[in-house]
C-alpha cells in the first residue's frame, strides 16, 4: 500500500505538471488570438493597399502563425487545423518572404525619402483626411526588425540608427526591457559608425550598468572612451563616418550608384517634361484599318526620340480577368485554404511574381486572349508569330524592377535566339493602378509613365538598323501605396520585315517615329 500511495502521489506530481504545461499553452494561444485580432482591427481601411498592412500580414505568418502550429504539435501533432497551417508558414519561411518584406519597407524608406517614423506611424500623409486612428502602426519589434535588416544588409547606419531610436521608443511603451537591450546595443554600433562616439559610450555605460556581467560592454565603454577623448584632444580623425547616402540595398544588390540614385529621384519627383516639348494625342487607326477606322484608339506620345506612346482602353473587363485568373495559379504564390469554399487559393503577397500565358488552346478563354493580342498587332502594325507569351508580373510591398533594357544588349552573354531575333519592341500593359507609386521610369529622356488602369504603353527597343537603342533603359518604380500588375507582349525582329522596314540610317527622324505626321 504504501509503494501504491507514493506511487500515486507521483502521478499527481506529474498529471498536475502536464496540466500547468497545457494551461500555459492556452494561455499563449489566448493571448496571440487577441494579438492578432487586435492587430488585424487595427489595419484601418486601406487594409492590403498599405504597405504596412502587408508587411504584418506577412509577418503574420512567419512568426506568430508558426509559432501557434508548433504550439498545437505538442498537444495533437493529426489535427486538421495544424496541416492547414503548417504548408503555408512553412511556404511563408522558405521564400524567406519576411526578409522580403523588411527590404520591401526599406526601399520604400529609401526611395521616397520616407523617415521610420513615418512608416511606424503608418504614412499619415498619404492618406487624405486618413484619421490618426485608422493607420496601421509598427510595434517596437517590427521596428527592431526593419533596423536589424538594414543592419545585416551593411547600408546606411543613418538608417539602422533612426529605426533602433524607434525602438527604443515603443519598446519603453510596450515594457519590453529585453528589446530595449538589444536595441540599445545596436544604436550604440550606428552611433559609432555615423561618427557620435560620446553617444556610443554613454549607451554602452548604460548597458554596461544594467548588465554587469557582459563583458562586452565593458571593453566597449574602455575603446570608445578612449576614442572620445583622443578626438577630443584632436588626436584623431573623426573615424567610421557613414558617407553613404540612404543606401539600404543588401550589399550584393547594389547596381550603380549613380544610376540607382537618379531611377529613385525620378521616382520621388513629379513628371516633369521641358516646356518647349510639344508632344501629341491623338486618335490612332493605324491609317484606317478596318478594325480601327470606327473605333480608334486614344493614343498619347510620352516621348518623341525615342517615341514613347500611351494608348488608353485597349484591355476589356474581361480580357482583365481572364489574365488575372489563369496567371494566379501559375505565380508560385502560396495557397491557403479559402474559408467558404475550402478550396486552396493562392495569397498573394510576394514582391514581384511573374506568369507566362501562352492562350495556345481551344477555349473560350485562350480565344479571347488571342483576341487581345490580336488588336495590340493591329495597332502596331507588328506581328504575333514571333511575339512572345503575355507575360504577368505582380508587385508586392516596394515591388519594383531595377533599371534595365527589355532587348539583349551587345554586352549580354546569353543573346537572343537567332531564329527569332532581338526584342525588337515592348508592349506594357497595366492590369490595375496603385495609389501611389508604381511608375515607369525611363531613364534615356527623364521621364515616366503612370500606370493607368487598361492604358498600355509601347516603344521600340532597337533603332531601324537593327542596333539597340540605349535610351530605352527603364525601370519600374517601387509601389508605395495599393497593388500593381502588369503584363508584357515583346516582339521580335523576324518578321517585322515589312512592318518596319530596315534602315541604313539609324539617325533619320523622318521614318524613325512609328507615327509619321499625323496632322
Ligand atoms: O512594371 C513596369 O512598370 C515595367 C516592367 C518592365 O520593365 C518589365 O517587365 O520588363
Ligand atoms: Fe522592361
Amino acid at each position: 500500500m504504501e509503494t501504491l500511495l507514493k506511487f500515486e502521489e507521483n502521478l499527481l506530481e506529474k498529471l498536475l505538471l502536464k496540466l500547468e504545461e497545457k494551461v500555459e499553452k492556452l494561455a499563449f494561444l489566448e493571448e496571440k488570438i487577441e494579438e492578432m485580432q487586435k492587430e488585424r482591427e487595427s489595419q484601418g481601411n486601406e487594409h492590403l493597399s498599405h504597405p504596412v498592412n502587408q508587411f504584418k500580414l506577412i509577418r503574420r505568418f512567419s512568426k506568430d502563425w508558426h509559432e501557434i502550429s508548433e504550439s498545437l504539435t505538442s498537444h495533437s501533432p493529426e489535427s486538421d487545423l495544424i496541416s492547414q497551417i503548417k504548408p503555408l508558414t512553412s511556404k511563408v519561411q522558405d521564400t524567406k518572404s519576411a526578409e522580403i518584406a523588411e527590404n520591401g519597407l526599406l526601399r520604400l524608406q529609401e526611395t521616397y525619402f520616407l523617415s521610420a517614423a513615418d512608416l511606424q506611424q503608418g504614412l499619415g500623409e498619404f492618406y487624405n483626411g486618413g484619421m490618426e486612428k485608422d493607420l496601421p502602426k509598427l510595434t517596437a519589434k517590427d521596428c527592431f526588425d526593419i533596423g536589424r535588416r538594414a543592419y545585416m544588409n551593411g547600408g546606411s547606419m543613418r538608417v539602422v540608427h533612426d529605426w533602433m531610436k524607434l525602438t527604443l521608443q515603443n519598446a519603453d511603451k510596450e515594457k519590453d526591457f529585453d528589446l530595449m537591450i538589444d536595441a540599445l546595443d545596436h544604436l550604440a554600433y550606428a552611433k559609432s559608425q555615423i561618427g557620435d562616439q560620446r553617444g556610443a559610450l554613454m549607451i554602452y555605460n548604460k548597458l554596461k550598468s544594467l548588465q554587469p556581467d557582459e563583458k562586452r560592454y565593458e571593453q566597449n565603454v574602455n575603446y570608445y572612451g578612449r576614442k572620445w577623448i583622443e578626438r577630443a584632444r584632436g588626436e584623431t580623425e573623426q573615424e567610421g563616418m557613414d558617407h553613404s547616402k540612404l543606401s539600404t540595398r543588401a550589399a550584393d544588390h547594389r547596381p550603380e550608384r549613380e544610376e540607382t540614385e537618379y531611377y529613385e529621384k525620378l521616382c520621388r519627383m513629379p513628371n516633369e517634361l521641358p516646356e518647349e516639348k510639344l508632344l501629341r494625342c491623338f486618335y490612332w487607326s493605324n491609317n484606317d484599318h478596318p478594325f480601327l477606322m470606327l473605333g480608334p484608339v486614344k493614343a498619347e506620345e510620352l516621348w518623341d526620340e525615342p517615341e514613347i506612346i500611351r494608348f488608353y482602353e485597349i484591355i476589356t473587363d474581361e480580357e482583365l480577368e481572364i489574365i488575372n485568373k489563369q496567371a494566379r495559379p501559375k505565380s508560385n504564390l502560396a495557397t491557403v485554404q479559402d474559408p467558404i469554399t475550402g478550396k486552396l487559393v493562392n495569397a498573394d503577397y510576394r514582391i514581384s511574381e511573374s506568369a507566362w500565358l501562352p492562350a495556345n488552346t481551344d477555349s473560350e478563354e485562350d480565344q479571347k486572349l488571342r483576341q487581345f493580342r490580336n488588336r495590340i498587332s493591329i495597332i502596331t502594325g507588328l506581328t504575333m508569330e514571333r511575339a512572345e507569351d503575355i507575360q504577368y508580373s505582380n508587385y508586392g510591398i516596394g515591388g519594383q524592377y531595377e533599371p534595365h533594357y527589355d532587348m539583349s544588349t551587345e554586352n549580354d552573354a546569353g543573346k537572343f535566339d537567332e531564329e527569332d531575333g532581338n526584342r525588337i519592341a515592348t508592349w506594357l500593359t497595366y492590369l490595375n493602378e496603385p495609389k501611389h507609386g508604381g511608375d515607369t521610369a525611363f531613364l534615356g529622356p527623364g521621364i515616366k509613365a503612370e500606370p493607368i488602369h487598361k492604358s498600355a504603353v509601347f516603344w521600340y527597343n532597337l533603332l531601324r538598323d537593327g542596333s539597340c537603342d540605349y535610351r530605352t533603359r527603364h525601370a519600374a518604380c517601387p509601389v508605395l501605396i495599393g497593388q500593381k500588375t502588369v503584363s508584357n507582349i515583346w516582339f521580335h525582329e523576324r518578321g517585322e520585315e515589312f512592318s518596319r522596314k530596315c534602315l541604313l540610317n539609324q539617325t533619320d527622324k523622318s521614318t524613325l517615329n512609328m507615327f509619321p505626321d499625323i496632322y
